[in-house]
Protein backbone atom coordinates (compact mmCIF):
# COMPACT_ATOMS: atom_id res chain seq x y z
CA UNK A 1 0.00 0.00 0.00
CA UNK A 2 1.31 3.50 -0.91
CA UNK A 3 0.58 6.00 1.84
CA UNK A 4 1.31 9.73 1.92
CA UNK A 5 1.72 11.48 5.26
CA UNK A 6 1.27 15.24 5.28
CA UNK A 7 3.25 16.82 8.11
CA UNK A 8 6.68 15.70 9.28
CA UNK A 9 6.30 16.71 12.92
CA UNK A 10 6.46 14.20 15.74
CA UNK A 11 3.22 12.36 15.02
CA UNK A 12 3.65 12.28 11.23
CA UNK A 13 7.18 10.92 11.63
CA UNK A 14 6.14 8.26 14.17
CA UNK A 15 3.24 7.17 11.95
CA UNK A 16 5.60 6.98 8.96
CA UNK A 17 7.93 4.69 10.92
CA UNK A 18 5.04 2.53 12.17
CA UNK A 19 3.48 2.11 8.70
CA UNK A 20 6.87 1.52 7.09
CA UNK A 21 7.43 -1.30 9.60
CA UNK A 22 4.17 -2.79 8.37
CA UNK A 23 5.63 -2.97 4.87
CA UNK A 24 3.83 -0.02 3.29
CA UNK A 25 5.52 2.38 0.89
CA UNK A 26 5.60 5.67 2.77
CA UNK A 27 6.09 9.22 1.55
CA UNK A 28 6.47 11.88 4.24
CA UNK A 29 5.71 15.43 3.11
CA UNK A 30 6.97 18.56 4.79
CA UNK A 31 6.58 22.11 3.54
CA UNK A 32 10.01 22.94 5.00
CA UNK A 33 12.91 22.47 2.54
CA UNK A 34 15.56 22.81 5.26
CA UNK A 35 13.86 20.09 7.31
CA UNK A 36 13.68 17.81 4.26
CA UNK A 37 17.37 18.34 3.52
CA UNK A 38 18.31 17.73 7.16
CA UNK A 39 16.34 14.46 7.30
CA UNK A 40 17.76 13.31 3.96
CA UNK A 41 21.28 13.98 5.21
CA UNK A 42 21.02 12.55 8.72
CA UNK A 43 17.83 10.40 8.70
CA UNK A 44 16.88 12.19 11.94
CA UNK A 45 14.07 14.70 12.48
CA UNK A 46 15.95 16.33 15.32
CA UNK A 47 13.51 19.01 16.41
CA UNK A 48 10.53 16.65 16.62
CA UNK A 49 11.47 13.02 17.32
CA UNK A 50 14.76 11.47 18.39
CA UNK A 51 14.63 8.31 16.29
CA UNK A 52 16.23 7.05 13.08
CA UNK A 53 13.97 7.40 10.04
CA UNK A 54 14.35 4.31 7.82
CA UNK A 55 16.00 4.95 4.45
CA UNK A 56 13.07 3.65 2.42
CA UNK A 57 10.73 6.39 3.69
CA UNK A 58 10.62 9.02 0.95
CA UNK A 59 10.89 12.62 2.19
CA UNK A 60 9.50 15.31 -0.09
CA UNK A 61 8.32 18.91 -0.25
CA UNK A 62 6.48 18.42 -3.55
CA UNK A 63 2.86 17.83 -2.61
CA UNK A 64 1.59 17.64 -6.21
CA UNK A 65 3.99 14.85 -7.08
CA UNK A 66 3.51 13.11 -3.74
CA UNK A 67 -0.27 12.91 -4.08
CA UNK A 68 0.02 10.67 -7.16
CA UNK A 69 -0.46 6.90 -6.61
CA UNK A 70 -1.36 7.16 -2.93
CA UNK A 71 -4.67 5.59 -1.95
CA UNK A 72 -4.42 6.83 1.63
CA UNK A 73 -3.42 10.33 2.68
CA UNK A 74 -2.78 11.03 6.35
CA UNK A 75 -3.16 14.52 7.80
CA UNK A 76 -0.55 14.95 10.55
CA UNK A 77 -0.44 18.73 10.80
CA UNK A 78 -1.68 21.03 13.57
CA UNK A 79 -5.45 21.53 13.55
CA UNK A 80 -5.21 25.20 12.62
CA UNK A 81 -3.57 24.37 9.28
CA UNK A 82 -5.78 21.40 8.36
CA UNK A 83 -8.01 23.69 6.27
CA UNK A 84 -5.03 25.07 4.31
CA UNK A 85 -3.66 21.59 3.66
CA UNK A 86 -7.09 20.41 2.46
CA UNK A 87 -7.22 23.40 0.11
CA UNK A 88 -3.77 22.43 -1.22
CA UNK A 89 -5.19 18.99 -2.11
CA UNK A 90 -8.26 20.30 -3.88
CA UNK A 91 -8.18 19.38 -7.55
CA UNK A 92 -5.13 17.12 -7.21
CA UNK A 93 -6.43 14.38 -4.88
CA UNK A 94 -8.16 11.34 -6.38
CA UNK A 95 -11.81 11.09 -5.24
CA UNK A 96 -11.27 7.49 -4.10
CA UNK A 97 -8.35 8.36 -1.80
CA UNK A 98 -9.20 7.88 1.86
CA UNK A 99 -8.07 10.64 4.20
CA UNK A 100 -7.00 9.67 7.70
CA UNK A 101 -6.91 12.63 10.04
CA UNK A 102 -4.63 12.63 13.08
CA UNK A 103 -5.01 16.30 14.08
CA UNK A 104 -6.85 16.93 17.34
CA UNK A 105 -8.60 20.26 17.54
CA UNK A 106 -11.67 22.40 16.90
CA UNK A 107 -11.32 25.26 14.42
CA UNK A 108 -11.44 28.54 16.35
CA UNK A 109 -13.31 30.44 13.64
CA UNK A 110 -15.95 27.96 12.41
CA UNK A 111 -15.96 25.88 15.64
CA UNK A 112 -15.99 22.80 13.43
CA UNK A 113 -14.40 19.42 14.08
CA UNK A 114 -11.49 18.45 11.82
CA UNK A 115 -13.50 15.99 9.70
CA UNK A 116 -16.09 18.73 9.12
CA UNK A 117 -13.39 21.19 8.08
CA UNK A 118 -11.86 18.72 5.61
CA UNK A 119 -15.27 17.69 4.24
CA UNK A 120 -16.11 21.31 3.57
CA UNK A 121 -13.30 21.32 0.99
CA UNK A 122 -12.85 17.70 -0.15
CA UNK A 123 -15.46 15.03 -0.97
CA UNK A 124 -13.19 12.17 0.09
CA UNK A 125 -14.05 9.64 2.78
CA UNK A 126 -12.49 10.70 6.07
CA UNK A 127 -11.43 8.41 8.88
CA UNK A 128 -10.24 9.93 12.15
CA UNK A 129 -7.65 8.21 14.32
CA UNK A 130 -7.59 9.26 17.96
CA UNK A 131 -6.64 7.95 21.36
CA UNK A 132 -3.66 7.75 23.74
CA UNK A 133 -0.70 7.64 21.39
CA UNK A 134 2.39 9.67 22.07
CA UNK A 135 4.63 9.64 19.02
CA UNK A 136 7.70 9.05 21.20
CA UNK A 137 6.27 5.65 22.25
CA UNK A 138 4.63 4.59 18.95
CA UNK A 139 7.93 5.03 17.09
CA UNK A 140 9.57 2.70 19.65
CA UNK A 141 6.90 0.00 19.13
CA UNK A 142 5.47 0.39 22.61
CA UNK A 143 2.03 -1.29 22.76
CA UNK A 144 -0.62 1.33 22.02
CA UNK A 145 -4.40 1.19 21.47
CA UNK A 146 -6.37 3.84 19.61
CA UNK A 147 -9.75 4.24 17.96
CA UNK A 148 -10.92 4.89 14.41
CA UNK A 149 -14.14 6.63 13.46
CA UNK A 150 -15.85 7.71 10.28
CA UNK A 151 -19.27 8.18 8.72
CA UNK A 152 -18.17 5.21 6.59
CA UNK A 153 -17.56 2.18 8.81
CA UNK A 154 -16.26 0.11 5.87
CA UNK A 155 -13.49 2.68 5.53
CA UNK A 156 -12.65 2.26 9.24
CA UNK A 157 -12.40 -1.51 8.78
CA UNK A 158 -10.17 -0.99 5.74
CA UNK A 159 -7.83 1.32 7.71
CA UNK A 160 -7.92 -1.03 10.70
CA UNK A 161 -6.57 -3.82 8.45
CA UNK A 162 -3.83 -1.64 7.03
CA UNK A 163 -2.65 0.18 10.18
CA UNK A 164 -2.86 -2.50 12.88
CA UNK A 165 -0.13 -4.78 14.17
CA UNK A 166 0.75 -6.45 17.46
CA UNK A 167 2.04 -3.15 18.87
CA UNK A 168 -0.64 -0.85 17.51
CA UNK A 169 -4.22 -1.92 18.16
CA UNK A 170 -7.17 -0.05 16.66
CA UNK A 171 -10.80 -0.22 17.74
CA UNK A 172 -13.71 1.26 15.78
CA UNK A 173 -16.27 3.63 17.29
CA UNK A 174 -19.17 4.85 15.14
CA UNK A 175 -19.54 8.05 17.18
CA UNK A 176 -17.32 10.39 15.18
CA UNK A 177 -18.56 13.46 17.06
CA UNK A 178 -17.56 11.97 20.41
CA UNK A 179 -14.25 10.59 19.14
CA UNK A 180 -13.17 13.92 17.65
CA UNK A 181 -14.38 16.00 20.59
CA UNK A 182 -12.73 13.74 23.19
CA UNK A 183 -9.37 13.96 21.40
CA UNK A 184 -9.57 17.73 21.12
CA UNK A 185 -11.03 18.70 24.49
CA UNK A 186 -8.72 16.57 26.65
CA UNK A 187 -5.89 18.92 25.69
CA UNK A 188 -7.50 21.74 27.69
CA UNK A 189 -7.49 19.56 30.79
CA UNK A 190 -3.90 18.40 30.09
CA UNK A 191 -2.75 22.01 30.02
CA UNK A 192 -4.58 22.48 33.33
CA UNK A 193 -3.01 19.33 34.79
CA UNK A 194 0.40 20.72 33.80
CA UNK A 195 -0.39 24.03 35.47
CA UNK A 196 -1.37 22.13 38.61
CA UNK A 197 1.98 20.32 38.55
CA UNK A 198 3.82 23.57 37.89
CA UNK A 199 2.12 25.16 40.88
CA UNK A 200 3.36 22.28 43.01
CA UNK A 201 -0.02 20.69 43.65
CA UNK A 202 -0.37 16.96 43.96
CA UNK A 203 -1.98 13.82 42.67
CA UNK A 204 -5.28 14.65 44.38
CA UNK A 205 -5.53 17.89 42.43
CA UNK A 206 -4.75 16.21 39.15
CA UNK A 207 -7.25 13.42 39.75
CA UNK A 208 -9.90 16.02 40.52
CA UNK A 209 -9.06 18.00 37.37
CA UNK A 210 -9.16 14.90 35.19
CA UNK A 211 -12.44 13.62 36.59
CA UNK A 212 -14.25 16.94 36.64
CA UNK A 213 -12.65 17.71 33.27
CA UNK A 214 -14.17 14.58 31.81
CA UNK A 215 -17.54 15.63 33.25
CA UNK A 216 -17.48 18.97 31.43
CA UNK A 217 -16.08 17.42 28.23
CA UNK A 218 -19.01 14.99 28.27
CA UNK A 219 -21.52 17.78 28.93
CA UNK A 220 -20.37 19.76 25.91
CA UNK A 221 -20.03 16.60 23.82
CA UNK A 222 -23.58 15.48 24.52
CA UNK A 223 -24.88 18.95 23.64
CA UNK A 224 -23.05 18.65 20.31
CA UNK A 225 -24.52 15.22 19.56
CA UNK A 226 -21.95 12.78 20.98
CA UNK A 227 -22.69 9.53 22.80
CA UNK A 228 -21.61 10.08 26.45
CA UNK A 229 -20.13 6.56 26.60
CA UNK A 230 -17.54 7.50 23.99
CA UNK A 231 -15.90 9.77 26.57
CA UNK A 232 -15.17 6.71 28.72
CA UNK A 233 -13.30 5.11 25.82
CA UNK A 234 -9.81 5.44 24.36
CA UNK A 235 -10.45 8.78 22.65
CA UNK A 236 -11.93 10.17 25.89
CA UNK A 237 -10.67 8.92 29.22
CA UNK A 238 -7.79 7.01 27.60
CA UNK A 239 -6.31 10.07 25.95
CA UNK A 240 -7.09 12.24 28.97
CA UNK A 241 -5.06 9.91 31.19
CA UNK A 242 -2.03 9.81 28.91
CA UNK A 243 -1.96 13.52 28.19
CA UNK A 244 -2.46 14.62 31.79
CA UNK A 245 0.20 12.26 33.17
CA UNK A 246 2.89 11.83 30.52
CA UNK A 247 6.04 13.92 30.32
CA UNK A 248 5.84 13.44 26.56
CA UNK A 249 2.69 15.56 26.45
CA UNK A 250 3.31 18.93 24.87
CA UNK A 251 0.14 20.25 26.48
CA UNK A 252 1.09 19.09 29.96
CA UNK A 253 4.66 20.38 29.60
CA UNK A 254 3.42 23.79 28.41
CA UNK A 255 1.08 23.85 31.43
CA UNK A 256 3.93 23.07 33.82
CA UNK A 257 5.87 26.05 32.49
CA UNK A 258 2.85 28.34 32.89
CA UNK A 259 2.29 27.03 36.42
CA UNK A 260 5.94 27.83 37.17
CA UNK A 261 5.33 31.43 36.16
CA UNK A 262 6.23 31.58 32.47
CA UNK A 263 4.00 33.47 30.05
CA UNK A 264 2.02 31.54 27.45
CA UNK A 265 4.30 32.92 24.75
CA UNK A 266 7.44 31.77 26.57
CA UNK A 267 5.95 28.34 27.26
CA UNK A 268 4.97 27.80 23.62
CA UNK A 269 8.36 28.95 22.39
CA UNK A 270 10.15 26.55 24.73
CA UNK A 271 8.00 23.59 23.70
CA UNK A 272 8.62 24.35 19.99
CA UNK A 273 5.87 21.97 18.83
CA UNK A 274 2.15 22.43 18.54
CA UNK A 275 0.26 22.80 21.85
CA UNK A 276 -3.28 22.20 20.63
CA UNK A 277 -4.95 22.86 23.98
CA UNK A 278 -4.44 26.61 23.66
CA UNK A 279 -6.60 27.05 20.57
CA UNK A 280 -9.00 24.34 21.71
CA UNK A 281 -9.59 26.28 24.94
CA UNK A 282 -10.72 29.24 22.84
CA UNK A 283 -13.01 27.07 20.70
CA UNK A 284 -14.49 25.16 23.64
CA UNK A 285 -15.07 28.37 25.60
CA UNK A 286 -16.98 29.82 22.63
CA UNK A 287 -18.97 26.60 22.21
CA UNK A 288 -19.84 26.50 25.91
CA UNK A 289 -21.23 30.01 25.66
CA UNK A 290 -23.20 29.33 22.48
CA UNK A 291 -24.73 26.14 23.89
CA UNK A 292 -25.02 27.41 27.44
CA UNK A 293 -22.96 24.56 28.92
CA UNK A 294 -21.26 24.97 32.29
CA UNK A 295 -17.52 24.31 31.79
CA UNK A 296 -15.80 25.77 34.85
CA UNK A 297 -12.32 24.37 34.15
CA UNK A 298 -12.41 25.53 30.52
CA UNK A 299 -13.59 28.96 31.64
CA UNK A 300 -10.71 29.30 34.12
CA UNK A 301 -8.25 27.98 31.53
CA UNK A 302 -9.51 30.61 29.09
CA UNK A 303 -8.92 33.32 31.70
CA UNK A 304 -5.40 32.07 32.46
CA UNK A 305 -4.38 31.73 28.80
CA UNK A 306 -6.08 34.75 27.25
CA UNK A 307 -6.87 37.18 30.08
CA UNK A 308 -3.74 36.91 32.19
CA UNK A 309 -5.46 35.43 35.25
CA UNK A 310 -3.15 34.16 37.96
CA UNK A 311 -3.45 30.33 38.05
CA UNK A 312 -3.76 30.45 41.88
CA UNK A 313 -6.88 32.60 41.51
CA UNK A 314 -8.27 30.16 38.95
CA UNK A 315 -7.77 27.26 41.38
CA UNK A 316 -9.42 29.28 44.16
CA UNK A 317 -12.42 29.98 41.92
CA UNK A 318 -12.80 26.30 41.04
CA UNK A 319 -12.50 25.18 44.66
CA UNK A 320 -15.02 27.71 45.98
CA UNK A 321 -17.82 27.25 43.46
CA UNK A 322 -21.26 26.78 45.02
CA UNK A 323 -21.97 23.36 46.52
CA UNK A 324 -22.94 20.71 43.96
CA UNK A 325 -24.09 17.14 43.63
CA UNK A 326 -21.48 15.17 41.68
CA UNK A 327 -23.77 14.16 38.83
CA UNK A 328 -25.48 17.55 38.64
CA UNK A 329 -25.36 18.83 35.06
CA UNK A 330 -24.07 22.32 35.94
N1 LIG B 1 2.75 14.23 18.80
C1 LIG B 1 1.93 13.28 19.21
O1 LIG B 1 2.33 12.37 19.96
C2 LIG B 1 0.52 13.28 18.77
C3 LIG B 1 -0.01 14.34 18.08
N2 LIG B 1 -1.33 14.32 17.71
C4 LIG B 1 -1.91 15.43 16.96
O2 LIG B 1 -1.33 15.46 15.67
C5 LIG B 1 -1.27 16.81 15.18
C6 LIG B 1 0.16 17.13 14.79
O3 LIG B 1 0.89 17.08 15.99
P1 LIG B 1 2.46 16.92 16.08
O4 LIG B 1 3.00 16.03 15.06
O5 LIG B 1 2.73 16.62 17.52
O6 LIG B 1 2.92 18.42 15.80
P2 LIG B 1 4.39 18.99 15.59
O7 LIG B 1 4.41 20.36 16.12
O8 LIG B 1 5.37 17.99 16.10
O9 LIG B 1 4.54 19.00 14.00
C7 LIG B 1 3.66 19.70 13.21
C8 LIG B 1 4.17 19.65 11.78
O10 LIG B 1 3.28 20.39 10.96
C9 LIG B 1 4.04 21.26 10.16
N3 LIG B 1 3.26 22.45 9.79
C10 LIG B 1 3.00 23.51 10.57
N4 LIG B 1 2.29 24.41 9.87
C11 LIG B 1 2.11 23.91 8.64
C12 LIG B 1 1.48 24.36 7.47
N5 LIG B 1 0.89 25.55 7.41
N6 LIG B 1 1.48 23.57 6.38
C13 LIG B 1 2.08 22.37 6.42
N7 LIG B 1 2.71 21.88 7.51
C14 LIG B 1 2.72 22.65 8.60
C15 LIG B 1 5.26 21.61 11.00
O11 LIG B 1 6.32 22.06 10.16
C16 LIG B 1 5.55 20.27 11.63
O12 LIG B 1 6.33 19.49 10.79
C17 LIG B 1 -1.81 17.69 16.33
O13 LIG B 1 -3.15 17.98 16.11
C18 LIG B 1 -1.65 16.80 17.57
O14 LIG B 1 -2.60 17.09 18.56
C19 LIG B 1 -2.14 13.26 17.99
C20 LIG B 1 -1.66 12.18 18.67
C21 LIG B 1 -0.28 12.09 19.09
O1 LIG C 1 -2.78 13.55 21.76
C1 LIG C 1 -1.71 13.20 22.17
C2 LIG C 1 -1.45 11.88 22.75
O2 LIG C 1 -2.50 11.00 22.52
C3 LIG C 1 -0.59 14.16 22.14
O3 LIG C 1 -0.73 15.03 23.18
P1 LIG C 1 0.29 16.25 23.31
O4 LIG C 1 0.08 17.10 22.07
O5 LIG C 1 -0.09 16.95 24.57
O6 LIG C 1 1.67 15.68 23.34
Amino acid sequence: MEILILGAGSWGTAMAIHLNDLGHKITLWTRDIEQRNYILKTRYNKKYLDVLIPYNIVITTDIKEAVKNNSIIIFAVPSDVVRNVAVDLKGIIDKKTIIVNLAKGIETTSLKRMSEVINEILDNTIVVLSGPSHAEEVCRHIPTACVLSSKNINACEYIQDIFMNENFRLYINKDIIGVELGGALKNIIALGAGISDGLGFGDNTKAALMTRGLAEISRLGVALGADPLTFLGLSGMGDLIVTCTSMYSRNRRAGIKIGQGKSLKEALKEIGMVVEGVKTTESAYKLSQIHNITMPITKEMYSILFEGKNPHDAVYNLMTRSKKHEMEYI
